[in-house]
């Protein structure tokens, strides 16, 4: 049998992908990564340094083991600890709130942003955010809002060693810079998967590491 060449949410991830490209191209606050392959963006000083401090000291009260979708393989891939934030908190809500209108994102798209800790030896390994979708668990994510269009992530503190953000095929290794928020958009334009996104948190070294994640979907997450 052939396979249909049918890429789920295709539309919608092109559509998304051409307006928050536009818009955090035409902000002059906001370094591009120079590469063809991938939209990778930076954003210097997103976060304040006492925010940084506030979420540092949540992270350390909601993180527990970090839980993935293949399970069965999952064993020192993803070696940190990560924990949702509550999404009614002020101060959450605040900051999401302003990651949605950087990128000019439907709030209703976005997960709960998700906070992570690595300590010497945790990792990351390379992985895409995006969804599988001849996996199982895409069966259930289909309905709670689709595909993973854009990705955000915050830089909480300086590593001493280690802790990188290694986009691997892109060749960019982005030492953590505390208040720092990277965009990539998880898809390329015409709205396939971008399997160049490939990216991983290099093992901490030295000290520790605290991020924190937000992930959009094409449609309203829930
Ligand atoms: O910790 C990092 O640098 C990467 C984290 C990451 O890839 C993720 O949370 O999806
Ligand atoms: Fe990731």
């Amino acid at each position: 049998m052939t396979k249909t060449a049918v890429i789920p949410d295709q539309d919608a991830l092109k559509r998304i992908g051409a307006q928050v490209r536009q818009r955090l191209e035409s902000d002059p606050e906001i370094y591009k990564v120079p590469t063809d392959i991938a939209e990778i963006f930076a954003v210097p000083n997103f976060l304040t340094p006492e925010e940084c401090r506030r979420f540092i000291a949540m992270i350390d009260v909601v993180a527990r083991p970090s839980e993935l979708h293949e399970t069965a393989y999952i064993e020192k891939f993803r070696t940190s600890y990560s924990g949702n934030f509550n999404p009614h908190d002020p101060f959450v809500k605040g900051i999401s709130r302003r990651i949605d209108d950087l990128l000019g994102m439907n709030p209703a798209t976005g997960e709960a942003i998700q906070g992570q800790r690595y300590l010497p030896g945790q990792e990351f390994k390379p992985h895409n955010d995006w969804f599988y979708t001849d996996q199982e668990y895409w069966k259930m994510e289909r309905k709670r809002g689709g595909q993973r269009c854009w990705t955000a992530m915050a830089f909480l503190n300086t590593v001493p060693q280690g802790g990188h953000t290694h986009f691997t095929h892109v060749g960019a290794s982005i030492e953590p810079k505390p208040g720092v928020l990277l965009i990539w958009n998880n898809a390329k334009p015409d709205g396939s998967p971008n399997e160049d996104t490939m990216h991983a948190g290099t093992p901490v070294i030295e000290g520790s590491k605290y991020v924190l994640t937000k992930w959009y979907r094409t449609r309203k997450h829930n």
